[in-house]
């Protein structure tokens, strides 16, 4: 159990660890490729760790050497036949990117994960890429994890995606490479794309049309990747900060990928005082240092059309509308339920714990603030996100909030408490 304390002020620098969804796709491109890839900056939290357990299974040869890691490719058809099953552990992200590779290995394969992955829908990843030749099946009529995937024989497709999401548009392009002919998703709105941008950092060939993405079978050539600051962790900082009066932080190396950079458009919404400074791009995505002051903020609406480039951040943003005056209201959704948790209910739980009201919606909520966080006592459900944004209730809250089951904080943010505790005056 973790206790959080309330925080006078945060101030300094911090860096945060490297950004997840990129550190996992590094992974597997650097597996599917000719030559060695060096990768800087990889996300050591326990969901990108698994995808390296899964790509050292099937023969990819992987060194760590003064904090970089060196993969070493098997090519577009040389990874190996997995002896055993492969763990996604909790990782959504693993288990359906690596399936759309798994589909287009000559072989057989089995890939599972924990209590929470073995519930999330598969049938999203499992539909495409039988249509594309794969034999997926699983449980509850292939829908869930565990999955077995017989691969190979794949034919490209045309697919329209039924949600905005970047795992199962990822999922077909990575089908896609192994797949005769050509290969496009389409999606209903923009969702992450740092699999379009690495593929091309390796040499691939990408199309984009609007919201039309193809690809076609092509050899993937090692390259260096820098991995920048993961803006879904740097999220948890800037929100406290924005909401405690008299902080000053600075975050350095934050990736700012407009399709990820949801959370800071709506803080600048919500009034946050936030400058971006030192812009440059890295191996196709943009970084930058984000500082954050803190002030009073105000309500927002946020809808459909901006929640792919904040999904992972809701949690965290509710704690920020309990600070704001006003309403605020996210709606467009309910893609939070089949997180790693549903990240709706969980919230609304957890924040009447520590006497904060909130309306939870089918596909969101509604928070009027600003409201007192009194403290209490609180659960993670086993969710990252939702120990993260306890924690950040904590340094706003009267008095202490512990968190049962914290350490699940590491799937994505290893050592956030001691970074919080670096930044905290007082
Ligand atoms: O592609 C990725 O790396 C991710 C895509 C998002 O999921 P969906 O594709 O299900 O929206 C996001 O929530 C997840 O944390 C990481
Ligand atoms: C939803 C998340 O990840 P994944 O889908 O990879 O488990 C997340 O990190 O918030």
């Amino acid at each position: 159990m973790l206790t959080v304390h309330k925080a006078n002020k945060l101030k300094g620098k911090c860096v945060v660890p490297g950004d997840k969804s990129i550190s996992h796709r590094a992974v597997m491109l650097s597996g599917i490729s000719k030559g060695t890839t060096k990768i800087g900056g990889f996300l050591k939290g326990e969901d990108c760790l698994a995808t390296l357990r899964c790509f050292q299974q099937m023969g990819v040869k992987v060194r760590e050497e003064k904090n970089q890691l060196f993969i070493t490719g098997k090519g577009l058809h040389g990874l190996e036949e997995p002896e055993d099953v492969l763990d996604a552990g909790n990782s959504g992200t693993t288990m359906r990117l690596m399936a759309g590779i798994l589909s287009g290995q000559d072989f057989y394969s089995v890939i599972t994960g924990d209590a929470s992955l073995r519930k999330r829908p598969m049938k999203r990843i499992a539909f495409p890429l039988r249509k594309m030749g794969a034999g997926i099946d699983g449980r509850k009529m292939g829908t869930q994890a565990p999955l077995t995937i017989r691969g190979g024989g794949l034919k490209g497709i045309e697919y329209q995606l039924p949600v905005a999401s970047a795992q199962i548009k990822s999922a077909v392009l990575l089908a896609g490479l192994f797949a005769d002919g050509v290969t496009s998703v389409i999606e209903p709105r923009v969702s992450r794309d740092h699999t379009e941008r690495m593929l091309q950092s390796f040499g691939v060939t990408v199309r984009q049309d609007g919201l039309k993405c193809t690809v076609k079978s092509e050899e993937l050539q090692a390259t260096h990747i820098e991995v920048p600051g993961d803006i879904s962790s740097a999220a948890f900082i800037l929100v406290a900060a924005a909401c405690i009066k008299g902080s000053d932080v600075t975050l350095e190396n934050i990736g700012i990928n407009p399709t990820r950079a949801g959370i800071i458009d709506a803080l600048c919404q919500m009034g946050a005082e936030i400058g971006i400074k030192n812009k440059r791009e890295i191996g196709g995505e943009p970084i930058a240092d984000v500082r954050v002051k803190g002030s009073d903020l105000k309500a927002v609406e946020i809808g459909e059309e901006q929640i792919p480039s904040l999904i992972d951040e809701i949690p965290v943003l509710a704690i920020a509308a309990v600070c704001a005056k006003g309403t605020t209201r996210i709606t467009g959704a309910a893609e939070l339920r089949v997180k790693e948790t549903d990240r709706i209910s969980a919230m609304e739980e957890e924040l009447k714990k520590i006497g904060v009201e909130i309306t939870a919606l089918e596909d969101g909520m509604m928070i009027d603030g600003p409201q007192i966080i009194t403290g209490g006592s609180t659960d993670s459900h086993g969710d990252h996100r939702i120990a993260m944004a306890m924690a950040v209730a904590g340094l706003l809250s009267e008095e202490p909030i512990t968190i049962d089951n914290h350490h699940c904080m590491a799937v994505s943010f290893p050592g956030f408490i001691e970074t919080i505790e670096n930044l905290r005056e007082g």
